[in-house]
């Protein structure tokens, strides 16, 4: 595979189960080796970062994390502040309204003193989109940002990658659900391990090919202004 995914948009990539997604979005993180090959990020070679300063401009997000369980929602937001400070040192007042901020922007504020653990599916999901959020990274990675979440908080994380990328964040993320996924400025297209198209989300071409890549049982539509995927079912 060779790509370059543009600085300032939102790139959305999507695929059959098994394609490679989140192999490849592990492959951007640095959390796999590639094989062959290399990965830049922000024109330097990802190895060639140093730790810290890779993972101040780096937020990821992965699918089923495990995470502490027994740590309050806001500590596990101050975690995403980790690479912002010093060995041992408390947390600043930046970091502290950094955390506030995540917390706030993912509803997940009112419980910031119950435990991850005793969280719903969809509110721990916002808790840990929080702490990629409160890294205030440049770059933004998300496998499956919107498992669990109901409708409004799906709408909710869109509005939220819009401001986001209207302030020149970069936001790259796995998504099963073709239709949110329609809604970024850019789609990689992934097969079997290969990538099938890139190009911009509204294009002709690219919903094309997003119907070949799922053997026709999907059609992509216009509806109330927003492209749709409807599945194919046979009555
Ligand atoms: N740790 C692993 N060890 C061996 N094979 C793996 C591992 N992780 C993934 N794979 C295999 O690599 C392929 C791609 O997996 P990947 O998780 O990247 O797919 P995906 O496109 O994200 O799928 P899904 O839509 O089901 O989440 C799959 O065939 C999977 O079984």
């Amino acid at each position: 595979m060779s790509l370059q995914i543009a600085a300032g948009r939102w790139t959305s990539i999507v695929g059959p189960n098994g394609a490679g997604k989140s192999t490849l979005l592990k492959v951007l993180a640095g959390l796999l080796p590639a094989r062959s090959g290399r990965v830049e990020l922000l024109g330097r070679e990802l190895h060639a970062w140093q730790r810290r300063e890779r993972a101040r401009r780096l937020a990821w997000l992965g699918q089923n994390e495990a995470a502490a369980d027994d740590l309050t929602a806001y500590d596990v937001a101050m975690l995403g502040r980790l690479p912002h400070q010093g060995w041992m040192q408390p947390a600043s007042s930046a970091d502290h309204a950094a955390v506030e901020q995540a917390l706030r922007a993912t509803q997940a504020w009112d419980w910031r003193e119950r435990a991850l653990g005793a969280l719903s599916g969809g509110e721990r999901q916002r808790v840990l989109l929080a702490r990629a959020l409160a890294v205030q990274a440049p770059v933004l990675l998300m496998d499956e940002p919107l498992a669990n979440l109901d409708p409004p908080h799906q709408a909710d994380w869109l509005q939220l990658m819009r401001a986001l990328v209207a302030r020149g964040h970069t936001v790259v993320s796995v998504l099963h659900e073709i239709s949110l996924a329609l809604q970024a400025d850019d789609m990689l297209i992934i097969d079997r391990g290969q990538l099938r198209h890139h190009g911009a989300a509204g294009d002709g071409a690219t919903h094309r090919a997003l119907e070949r890549v799922f053997d026709g049982r999907i059609a992509i539509h216009r509806v109330a202004g927003q492209w749709l995927a409807l599945p194919h079912i046979n009555v």
